[in-house]
């Protein structure tokens, strides 16, 4: 069997035995490229059958007269998932999942933190100052309270289990109707005609783990904070334009909620004077989780495995469907 020609970028975060593993299935036929240099990236897709990359690379620079498949070693795609690239028949995948357990973690430190009200009591250390103000009583325990989750992939999953391991109340957002997934208490489908509303209303924390598309832009505006709770939390580890930005300082500021944890924001980098920062109860971090010890392993393994799914026309992993576009940004 000859093997299909295949770009790799240089960048990939893959170790010389990493490389050699993927050399190894695709023998003689592997072309590694340094993504920085646009005429040999040009070059390599006139003959390339398959693209690994490590960037979510814009749609208009993937075209080739051979080129079948691309895969962006990310988890959210929105440059590539463009509507020209479905016209041209190109297979998308990505490698969601890859951090799941680590966005789960994340969500649950947003949520620990600010229902403990650490970011006061933080402010209160730095000044050396043993403080206990009125406002600081009024906290919460995880255990006991509803964390809403909006996206169950794999991050929507593994934060489903360590949340239910809190002794939270759990609820679950998706499109399709299918069983609870494990620590999932109730789950909603927009297949079966239901909204946000149940969620909004029962939320403690809203967790959004969701992909950015036309159908979940500015999923989050002013009508469904208005439905949550004075004292619910919403946290954002998706992407910035899932929440429509403008309302969430609105209802910050006016203490419509109780607070937000934010890793994505729009835009990226957040600039300096943007009124943001200085939001009421209101942690950033700049769109940067901690990694697993086998992240690039678990990217590697994605790749593999699509490379013996696409050879056998099996259904392949992580496929980005035309349900998951993002044909606005
Ligand atoms: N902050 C970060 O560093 C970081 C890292 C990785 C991923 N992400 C973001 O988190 C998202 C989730 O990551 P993942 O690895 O769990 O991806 P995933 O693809 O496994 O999960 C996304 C889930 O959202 C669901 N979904 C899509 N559109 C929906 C809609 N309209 N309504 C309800 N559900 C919908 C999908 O069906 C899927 O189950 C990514 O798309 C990416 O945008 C952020
Ligand atoms: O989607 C991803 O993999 C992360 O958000 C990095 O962009």
């Amino acid at each position: 069997m000859t093997n299909p020609i295949t770009l790799a970028s240089d960048d990939l975060p893959f170790d010389v035995d990493q490389w050699a593993r993927l050399e190894a299935v695709l023998p003689g036929s592997l072309l590694r490229v340094d993504i920085a240099d646009d005429a040999a990236l040009a070059a390599a897709l006139q003959n390339a059958e398959i693209a690994i990359l490590k960037s979510d690379l814009d749609a208009r620079i993937l075209t080739g007269p051979k080129l079948k498949w691309v895969h962006c070693n990310h988890a959210g795609l929105t440059k590539s998932a463009r509507p020209e690239v479905f016209q041209r028949g190109l297979i998308v995948t990505g490698s969601a999942g890859r951090s799941g357990p680590a966005l789960a973690e994340h969500v649950m430190m947003f949520s620990l933190l600010l229902c403990s009200g650490y970011p006061a009591f933080f402010e209160a250390q730095k000044r050396h100052e043993w403080r206990r103000e009125p406002e600081m009583e009024n906290l919460h325990a995880l255990s006991g309270r509803t964390m809403a989750i909006v996206g169950m992939g794999h991050t929507g999953k593994a934060l489903a289990l360590r949340a239910k391991a809190f002794d939270m109340t759990v609820l679950g957002y998706r499109r399709r109707d299918a069983p609870a997934p494990e620590g999932v208490d109730r789950m909603y489908s927009s297949d079966k005609g239901e909204g946000l509303d149940a969620l909004l209303e029962q939320a403690d924390i809203l967790a959004l783990v969701v992909n950015l598309s036309d159908a979940t832009h500015h999923l989050i505006g002013a009508p469904e904070l208005a439905r949550m709770k004075r004292s619910s939390i919403l946290v954002n580890l998706a992407r910035g334009p899932v929440v429509d930005q403008d309302a969430l300082l609105v209802a910050l500021t006016e203490g419509r909620i109780a607070g937000a944890g934010l890793d994505v924001t729009t835009p990226e980098p957040l600039p300096p004077g943007h009124p943001l920062w200085d939001a009421p109860n209101t942690l950033i971090t700049p769109h940067f989780t901690a990694s697993l010890p086998d992240r690039s392993e678990r990217s590697l393994g994605m790749i593999l495995d699509n490379i013996r799914r696409y050879r056998a026309g099996e259904e392949m992993l992580n496929r980005i469907s035309e349900e998951d576009l993002w044909s606005k940004g």
